[in-house]
């Protein structure tokens, strides 16, 4: 399964980063404004930093200004890029585009079967569903994760899936029971999922023991 950061925030990649397990970046208009930096500018230095893809979210209203764009950050990237197209009309042309010339390409914003469907015959190489936004709505994140993969196993797509909008860990767990391709948490998240109550008193009682013996 591949893991992405969720972020465009230069300290958090660091602190990933160096683990030496992440598969790469996400990110879209709105973690890159968060950054308020020159949003070119700071992909570039994203790029300097890790060794993984970086997922830029084009932001042209046609295929051709997608194109445009997505091939202006697939060249200013070393890493390997992800070019994430929400999904309508004009970038299902882009998605196609794009994947002829050998570049990796996500639909996001996919909230049915029929557009699950239409992006992976362009030629998509993900897929990402919004399981947040989906429970949100009162719909079943795990359900419609459920119905892509039967989808594309029965029509032998193999565009991947990955999960995005993850808010919590029951999202990890329902998705560690079915199987997942990919995802992508953001580093609040990824940060809340790392502890847990029982290993930080766990911790502090052996802290405690190790200090009675630790000078004898
Ligand atoms: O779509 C991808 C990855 O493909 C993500 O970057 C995705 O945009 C984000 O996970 C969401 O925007 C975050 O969703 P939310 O927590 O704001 O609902």
């Amino acid at each position: 399964m591949e893991l992405y950061l969720d972020t465009a925030n230069l300290e958090h990649i660091d602190s990933v980063n160096k683990l030496g397990f992440l598969d790469g970046v996400t990110t879209n208009p709105t973690i890159l404004s968060k950054e308020e930096r020159p949003p070119f500018d700071l992909i570039q230095e994203i790029d300097r930093k890790l060794s993984g893809k970086i997922w830029y979210q084009v932001t042209g209203s046609t295929a051709d200004e997608a194109v445009e764009e997505a091939i202006k950050v697939a060249n200013m990237c070393h890493n390997k890029v992800v070019i994430k197209f929400p999904f309508t009309l004009e970038n299902l042309e882009g998605i196609r585009r794009i994947s002829q010339k050998g570049i990796e390409t996500n639909a996001t914003l996919v909230y049915s079967i029929p557009q699950a469907i239409f992006a992976a015959k362009a030629g998509s190489t993900y897929i990402s569903p919004y399981l947040g936004r989906i429970d949100d709505a009162g719909g079943s994140s795990i359900q419609f994760i459920n119905d892509v993969k039967q989808a594309y196993e029965n029509l032998g797509f193999d565009t991947k899936i990955i999960g995005a909008s993850i808010r919590n860990a029951q999202h990890l767990v329902d998705l560690s029971k079915n199987g997942i391709d990919a995802l992508t948490i953001s580093y609040g998240n990824f940060e809340k999922m790392l502890h847990n109550t029982m290993t930080d008193a766990g911790m502090e009682q052996f802290q405690e023991d190790w200090d009675k013996i630790k000078n004898l």
